[in-house]
């Protein structure tokens, strides 16, 4: 059985940057709804959600996941907060295996401080939205099929070989099965 990879988690937990290392080194598509969602568009992330608000964001991105699962296997990073959606996790979990990358919100700050490309952080303590953002969706991230952890002093190539290890060690999906 081989299956798509999709990865979950929060904003900065590496979802994009270690999905592209992952599918270079598997040798599978690389997908990003994120990135299928403003090419459709032709828009940022930023621009969708003041034109037309979150709710607008939120149902492409449930039709993107779908089409983008329905491909050959494949690596899927996900926007962060498309696996809070029931809907989307029961997609995922049928057509592909959920990694959550899971980052304390020390690693999360550091790697999102600096950027301005995420709407939902535009607030007057964006550290503290952060924060409130990590405690409420840990429990959904935290129903993915693998958990792998993000270190600050792992690369993203050292990540992409934690979450190959995490694959095997869950029974060869995507790595090693061959086609049935
Ligand atoms: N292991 C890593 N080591 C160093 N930098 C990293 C690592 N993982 C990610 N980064 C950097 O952190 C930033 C955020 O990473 P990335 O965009 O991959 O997060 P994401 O999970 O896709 O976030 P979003 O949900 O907003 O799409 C990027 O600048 C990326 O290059
Ligand atoms: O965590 C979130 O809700 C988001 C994360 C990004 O990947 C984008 O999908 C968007 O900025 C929303
Ligand atoms: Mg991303």
């Amino acid at each position: 059985m081989k299956k798509t990879v999709a990865l979950v988690g929060m904003m900065g937990a590496g979802k994009t940057a270690v999905g592209k290392a992952l599918a270079a080194r598997l040798g599978v598509p690389f997908l990003d709804s994120d990135g299928e969602i403003e090419k459709a568009a032709a828009m940022s992330i930023a621009e969708i959600f003041e034109r037309y608000g979150e709710p607008f964001f939120r149902r492409r991105e449930t039709e993107v996941i779908a089409r983008l699962l329905e491909d050959e296997r494949a690596i899927l990073s996900t926007g962060g907060g498309a696996f809070l959606s029931e809907a989307n996790r029961a997609l995922i979990s049928e057509r592909g295996v959920s990694v959550w990358l899971k980052a304390d919100l020390d690693l999360l700050w550091n790697r999102v401080k600096h950027k301005s490309t995420r709407p939902l952080l535009r607030s007057d303590d964006p550290r503290a939205t952060l924060a409130a953002f990590v405690e409420a969706r840990e429990p959904l991230y935290a129903q993915a099929a693998i958990v792998v952890e993000a270190e600050p002093r792992l690369s993203v190539e050292a990540m992409a070989e934690k979450v190959i290890g995490a694959l095997r060690a869950h029974g060869g999906i995507l790595v090693e099965e061959e086609e049935t």
